[in-house]
């Protein structure tokens, strides 16, 4: 057995251990293939000596690259390299089978050094190994986010909507940041009921980086230490280091400061509703282990829920800036169902399909998740006539089911009218954009409705259109989540009776 060093190794020693590593591994790997001949592996690219193709996984545009793969390679396309297995599910069917299916083995977590152990969010939702104590955080998530609940929140969802819509009069050209404030606010206030305050606007700012750090950490390959642990003892001073020790001071300063603030403002009562002082509110006897868990649970609410609803609105304003017709449209069925006197609200939508379909097709044409988020198979299974080992990571290629071959409806077009054509199979975004099975997204009934009542009050009160002087070249962030990069377009209000419509509302608005 290796004895590890109790102090950070060298550089050159590092360099070494990792060839003993890596060539032990290429051997083991190697093994491995021939065991399993008696069932084949998947298919997947041909490899380099030793690393394999397992670098291929975290490589530029990798949603598209792995749908390509699909032609060459069919459902099923694994990755192997340095002892690890990444296999990517190209289709909606294969996702189903397994994630859904066979959910008792396919719902737990990759392991994660970065980004669990360096980072210290082992204690999230989202990287929990499925088990009673994730269990335990996702009920207490569930009496924040279900159904019913959310529609408590119509009303704060309005309000930041129109408060948007109020700020874009003000300064239409920094609509970029100000989606990711004003999406910041509904979680804080629904979370916290923290207001609009300096201690607000550094949860947002420290929300963010710490959504940039997570997102880039949880993709399978971007530190090496995931795939090599032992790298996670390298000396303080190289790069990934210091990343994660300015990510996990981030993280605590992020699950406690907030808390700090809700106990102290129970006290002295002037404590808005939130879902955290419910439960600080609740007995402790009955639920011994709530001290703990309140700002895990809390905190993740905003890490897992800030990014993708506002990925998807942006998202939503290019596709309007490039698709001026639907917009067109969206904006007369608002104007015949709702008229001119008030905003659209969320008890409009029953009477807005168009718009609701404008919303599903902008997370078809630019999915927030493309490749969902990567779960680890906990022991060997068999699919059609494929062996899959234990411990495989596996990959919901998303963008796959998104621009899934069809013979009707260009994939490659945005075109919100593929759901409105019942004769149409099409594969509906609610069905897969928010993750498969047990670990399905528990923050979607609330992501669903704060991005109808953005996108249709933005459609009622402004025209949104590409810059005069250029041409929009869209461009996304790599990482787990997708967002479009800052990109120039013109927002301007269609009437002065429309800006007046919502500044009246954004005047009442308790956000
Ligand atoms: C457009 C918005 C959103 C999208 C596209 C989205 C998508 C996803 C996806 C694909 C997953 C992975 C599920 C799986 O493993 O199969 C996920 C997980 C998760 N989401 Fe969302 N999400 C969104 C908004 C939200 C919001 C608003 C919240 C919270 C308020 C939230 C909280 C979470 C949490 C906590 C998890 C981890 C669940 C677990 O591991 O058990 N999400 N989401």
């Amino acid at each position: 057995m290796l004895i590890l060093p109790p102090y950070p190794i060298s550089e050159v020693q590092l360099g070494i251990l990792f060839l003993i590593f890596a060539t032990l591994l290429a051997i083991r790997c190697h093994c491995h293939v021939k065991v399993t001949k008696g069932r084949l592996l998947p298919p997947g690219p041909p490899g380099r000596p030793i690393i394999g193709s397992i670098l291929e996984v975290a490589q530029r545009d990798a949603p598209r690259v792995f749908t390509r793969y699909r032609e060459q390679y069919g459902d099923l396309v694994l990755f192997q390299g340095l002892g690890k297995n990444v296999l990517v599910l190209n289709s909606l069917q294969a996702i189903n089978d397994l994630l859904e299916k066979r959910a008792p083995i396919y719902s737990h977590r990759p392991v994660s050094v970065f980004g669990g152990e360096l980072l210290g969010l082992n204690d999230t939702v989202v990287f929990l190994p499925y088990g009673e104590e994730w269990r335990a955080h996702r009920k207490l998530m569930h009496s924040a986010l279900s159904p019913l609940q959310v529609r408590e929140y119509h009303g704060i969802q309005a309000d930041a909507a129109a408060l948007l819509g109020k700020a874009l009069l003000e300064t239409p050209d920094e609509f970029w940041t100000l989606v990711r404030t004003y999406v910041g606010k509904i979680i804080i206030a629904i979370t916290y009921g923290i207001p609009a305050s300096s201690v607000q606007a550094e949860l947002i700012e420290m929300g963010e980086e710490l959504m940039e750090i997570g997102a880039k950490a949880a993709i399978p390959g971007n530190y090496l230490c995931d795939s090599v642990p032992l790298f996670k003892y390298a000396p303080s001073w190289v790069h990934f280091q210091r990343e994660a020790q300015r990510g996990r001071q981030l993280v605590q300063k992020f699950i406690t400061k907030p808390i700090e603030v809700v106990k102290h403002d129970m006290e002295a009562g002037i404590a808005l509703p939130s879902f955290t002082q419910t439960l600080l509110a609740l007995p402790q006897d009955e639920a011994p282990e709530l001290e703990r868990r309140i700002p895990w649970v809390s905190g993740t609410i905003f890490n897992a829920g800030a990014e993708t609803t506002y990925a998807t609105i942006l998202s939503f304003i290019l596709a309007m800036a490039l698709n001026p017709d639907k917009q067109k449209l969206a904006q007369a069925e608002i104007d015949a169902v709702v008229g001119d006197g008030r905003l659209p609200n969320l008890e409009d939508r029953k009477d807005l399909p168009y718009v609701n379909a404008v919303r599903k097709e902008t997370m078809r044409w630019l999915p927030a998740v493309p490749l969902g988020v990567p779960r680890r198979l906990i022991q060997d299974d068999f699919y059609g006539e494929y062996h899959i080992p234990k411990d495989t990571v596996i990959i919901p290629n998303a963008w796959a089911i998104a621009f899934a071959p069809n013979e009707k409806y260009d994939p490659q077009t945005f075109l919100p009218e593929r759901f409105l054509d019942d004769s149409e199979p099409t594969t509906d975004p609610d069905t897969w954009a928010f993750g498969f099975g047990r670990r399905i997204c528990p923050g979607r009934h609330l992501a669903d409705s704060t991005i109808f009542i953005f996108i249709a009050t933005l459609l009622a009160v402004f025209d949104i259109s590409p810059p005069e002087d250029d041409e929009i070249v869209p461009e996304f962030t790599q990482h787990l989540v997708r967002i479009p990069q800052p990109f120039r377009c013109r927002i301007s209000p269609r009437s002065d009776a429309k800006s007046e419509l919502v500044k009246a509302r954004a005047a009442n608005s308790v956000v």
